[in-house]
């Protein structure tokens, strides 16, 4: 069965990272394509490596026929995003890949985003995304909330680990770094060439990164109490990828037995053998993501290291794989890419 899909938010980043994987997708059809300031411009003139594909020319979002539309994934910075979503049809499923949907509470959304959330009644009805633990009840979602890319980097490594009881709790330390691409494609000064380069920065420390939102819920909800996290991001001087290192107080072959355990079943989750460190390298254009364990030279200590795409399975992956669930498909459809290497 044959499925039509619309994206809004068509022309940035994570939008032709769905396009690019919805191209080779057994049974998904891509029937319109909306954008902002780009709309009226045809695929070829807004992304010319995408040229080949004989595609509808970018419109805005108000000009699409949603009657003839069965999901559409909404790519748009937060904000808009719910906006838009509130005035769409509820005939249509819908994946957003905003943070606008994914914390439950709005007075969390209120602390993180600094405004007001302007459709509570619809977040009532989101499903988180983060596909491998979310699961069923992203099988029977009208609205699945993608989930920030470091989020989900996080929580790959973090997860098993709370819920299994095999780490301190009160310290947790995650460093990551993610690539450029993960800050979108519109123009920002920090983001020229010349300041990006050669060179990295952290950001958004002292406990202030908007994803903590997500860590908090999810992390408290796994424990039965509050937990808090340290993190801080790097903005890393490449394109793609996310690189996470976890510092922990726990047994580091428990830590490798319980993360091995937790992803045998999965497709995309690659728990490497101990010792092993993954690379954002082994995994870029890939819906993979790679998990290694180490021991640190104090006893009790472990290092847990990860590597994804953010514009894979960071946000156009995980919404493609979530996508499937709703509409009743493999999971793995149009998703078993190998990685780009090098
Ligand atoms: N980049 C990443 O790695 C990740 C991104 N996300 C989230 O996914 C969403 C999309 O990200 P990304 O693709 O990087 O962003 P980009 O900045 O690359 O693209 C944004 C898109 O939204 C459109 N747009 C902007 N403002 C409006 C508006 N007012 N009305 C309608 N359309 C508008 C733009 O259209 P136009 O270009 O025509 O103006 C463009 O198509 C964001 O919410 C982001 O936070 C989540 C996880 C990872
Ligand atoms: C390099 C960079 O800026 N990365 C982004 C992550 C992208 C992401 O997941 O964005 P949303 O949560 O906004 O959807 C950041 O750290 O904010």
């Amino acid at each position: 069965m044959t499925h039509s899909i619309a994206i809004i938010g068509a022309s940035g980043y994570t939008g032709a990272e769905l396009i690019r994987l919805l191209a080779t997708h057994p049974s998904f059809e891509i029937k319109a394509l909306a954008a902002n300031s780009k709309a009226g411009q045809s695929l070829a003139q807004v992304f010319p490596h995408l040229r080949h594909l004989d595609l509808p020319d970018l419109v805005t979002w108000e000009q699409i026929d949603f009657a003839g539309i069965d999901l559409c994934f909404c790519a748009l910075p937060h904000k808009t995003s719910q906006e838009v979503i509130s005035q769409l049809p509820k005939s249509v499923k819908i994946v957003d890949l905003s943070a606008d949907f994914r914390l439950r509470d709005p007075a969390d959304y209120e602390k993180w985003y600094g405004n007001a959330h302007v459709a509570v009644e619809t977040q009532a009805e989101a499903v988180y995304g983060l596909t491998e633990f979310y699961r069923d009840q992203i099988k029977g979602a009208r609205l699945v909330a993608g989930t920030g890319c470091n989020a989900a980097t996080g929580q790959y490594i973090l997860r098993p680990l709370i819920s299994g009881g095999l780490i301190d709790l009160d310290e947790i330390i995650l460093d990551l770094q993610c690539g450029v691409s993960g800050a979108g494609r519109s123009l920002k000064e920090n983001l020229l060439h010349a300041e990006l380069s050669e060179g990295t920065n952290a950001y958004a420390v002292g406990g202030t990164h908007r994803h903590l939102g997500e860590f908090d819920q999810e992390f408290s909800a796994l424990a039965g109490r509050p937990v808090e996290i340290q993190f801080t991001p790097h903005l890393g001087p490449f394109n793609r990828g996310i690189l996470a290192t976890a510092y922990l107080k726990g047994d580091p072959q428990a830590i490798h037995a319980a993360l091995t355990t937790a992803y045998a079943d999965e497709s995309f989750v690659e728990v490497l053998p101990f010792g092993e460190t993954p690379s954002t390298h082994h995994v870029r254009g890939s819906n993979f993501c790679h998990l290694g364990v180490s021991g640190d030279r104090r006893p009790g200590r472990a290092i847990v290291v990860a590597a994804l795409d953010n514009l894979c399975k960071g946000s156009s992956g995980q919404a493609l794989q979530n996508a499937n669930l709703m509409l009743g498909e493999a999971e793995t459809a149009g998703l078993m890419l190998a990685p780009c290497f090098p």
